[in-house]
């Protein structure tokens, strides 16, 4: 039996409203990542890298097209199912650590274990390995005021593997560390998708990050192209290396990063 594509996307189009006018973020988006594929998407500001992890995380709903999670049609499944896939199916790492200020390292797993009803036996099992995976297991007892971003993020990491997701999608990982954390992050995603098997696409503006992915895909004007063995697509390596130098835009648009961050009242 074929195993189905853990994330797939056809024809996808995602439109906001714009005052009078309509602003098309995704325009008949596809994308399949399989199993042990590591995914990267770049692109200028605004051109709908954000609104593509928010559809795929089944945080917005298309206007048309087919989302498929896991072999889940869930392009119009309720709400409940769509939360349920979600929890089941899909990790989520976001831009920012978002670990709650209290917890330690380990217990910030144990939530998420919680939440999914395992049993706190074998979820502390499974914490405990994620934490040996992420090379945070002498830190389990550490809140998250006690360690740097590189290593906040390793533990955002392992908690977004806790329910054993086929999808991982990543918002940025490195964008508040220094060239060093960010190429081991973006290493520890890139082996620990290969070792799991996980469908993993990385929203990234950083050009380091790139020879380690298994695929580059581009968004420009709210389409995607893609499939790309590697390297970096000429046409953007200027536009990227310059926001990367001069930082991200600060224009204040709100966008769907907001979307993927995490619930009001969790934070550090
Ligand atoms: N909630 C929203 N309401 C209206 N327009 C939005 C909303 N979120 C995003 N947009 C617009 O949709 C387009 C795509 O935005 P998106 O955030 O997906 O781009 P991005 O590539 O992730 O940008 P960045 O790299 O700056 O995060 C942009 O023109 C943006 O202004």
């Amino acid at each position: 039996m074929t195993l189905p594509m853990p994330l797939r996307l056809d024809d996808v189009v995602l439109t906001y409203p714009d005052g009078d006018r309509t602003l098309t973020a995704l325009d008949h988006v596809d994308l399949d990542v399989a199993r042990g594929e590591f995914a990267a998407v770049v692109g200028p500001s605004g051109s709908g890298k954000s609104s593509l992890l928010a559809v795929a995380a089944m945080l917005l709903t298309p206007d048309s097209g087919r989302v498929t999670v896991a072999g889940h049609d869930v392009s119009d499944a309720p709400e409940a199912v769509r939360t349920r896939i979600r929890r089941d199916h899909i990790g989520v790492v976001f831009q920012q650590s978002n670990l709650l200020a209290s917890l330690t390292a380990l217990e910030q797993l144990l939530v998420m274990a919680h939440i999914s009803g395992t049993s706190l036996r074998a979820a502390a099992v499974r914490a405990r390995e994620l934490l040996i995976a992420v090379d945070m297991a002498d830190k389990e007892h550490k809140r998250p005021h006690q360690l740097s971003g590189g290593e906040r993020q390793r533990v955002n990491i392992a908690r977004a593997l806790m329910n054993r997701p086929e999808v991982l999608l990543v918002d940025e990982p490195t964008s508040a560390l220094d060239h060093e954390r960010g190429t081991r992050i973006v290493s520890l995603l890139a082996g620990l998708t290969r070792e799991n098997g996980l469908a993993t696409v990385m929203v990234t503006h950083d050009l380091a990050a790139l020879p380690l992915v298994d695929r580059v895909l581009t968004m420009a004007d709210a389409k995607l192209s893609g499939g790309l063995p590697g390297g970096l697509p000429e046409e953007l390596s200027g536009e990227l290396s310059g926001e990367r130098s001069g930082g991200l835009p600060e224009d204040g648009r709100r966008t769907n990063t907001d979307l993927l961050a995490a619930p009001k009242g969790v934070g550090e």
